[in-house]
């Protein structure tokens, strides 16, 4: 695959739709490496983030099975940058080092798929690390009415994560790729991903 694009960078906002995005691109052939999925290992009982995140946030945030009270931790965090920025500081760079021990344990050619919501507010990071990358974007409207149905959360929850991560306009600045994930059938969007997938082959 030296003449196309290997690693894929994968992001959008809350509920634009990059799991479903990151489903399809696995059933093409990707290797996923899910950055929530990583940080939810990090954060269960016995987990390496367990230990700093007690220290830096409290005793109050760790469950009594041990692992990261998550919906304690989302109150508090989409609340106050400070805590947010405790809980990135601990989180962040552990996510990192095992994305990349994943990707250097991937076989040489095989199609990489980061799946990482903060990609645009971590962009420096990250460019480095992908050959290119996709936005899956829709209106805010979309992602309150996805994230209340999916999750079951209020509007105003998914209203206080919207607010703290990067604009539309910030994540479709940065992106090779869009994917307009508003008002698509899901064979629709397959396939786009499909279209994307083929032309990254072809390393354009
Ligand atoms: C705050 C936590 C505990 C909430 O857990 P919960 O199970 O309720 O939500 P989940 O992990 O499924 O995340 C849902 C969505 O919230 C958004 N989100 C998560 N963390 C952040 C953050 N630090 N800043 C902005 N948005 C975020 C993303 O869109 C994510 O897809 C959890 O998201 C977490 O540990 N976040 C910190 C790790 C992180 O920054 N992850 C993003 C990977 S780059
Ligand atoms: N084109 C679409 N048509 C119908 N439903 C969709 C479409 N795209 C996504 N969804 C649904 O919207 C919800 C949110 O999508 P998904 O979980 O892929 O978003 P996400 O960006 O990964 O969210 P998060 O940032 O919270 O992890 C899911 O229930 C998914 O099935």
């Amino acid at each position: 695959m030296s003449n196309s694009a290997r690693r894929i960078g994968l992001t959008g906002g809350i509920g634009s739709g990059k799991s479903t995005v990151a489903r399809l691109l696995t059933q093409l052939g990707a290797l996923l490496i899910d950055t929530d999925a990583i940080a939810r290992s990090l954060t269960q009982a016995g987990g390496a983030a367990i230990a700093p995140l007690r220290e830096q946030l409290g005793e109050r945030f760790i469950a009594p099975d041990g692992a990261l009270d998550r919906a304690a931790v989302r109150e508090r965090v989409f609340q106050d940058p400070q805590a947010k920025r405790q809980l990135e500081a601990v989180l962040h760079p552990l996510i990192l080092a095992e994305c990349d021990a994943r990707a250097a344990a991937a076989p040489a050619h095989q199609r990489l798929v980061f799946d990482v919501p903060l990609l645009a507010e971590s962009v420096q990071r990250w460019r480095a690390r992908v050959d290119r990358i996709v936005v899956v974007d829709c209106s805010e409207a979309t992602q309150v009415q996805r994230v209340m149905a999916r999750s079951g959360w209020t509007q105003d929850a998914v209203q206080a994560v919207i607010a703290q991560q990067a604009s539309r306009a910030q994540r479709l600045a940065i992106a090779d790729d869009v994917i307009a994930n508003d008002g698509l059938s899901l064979d629709a969007l397959q396939a786009h991903v499909l279209a994307l997938w083929q032309r990254w082959n072809l390393n354009n």
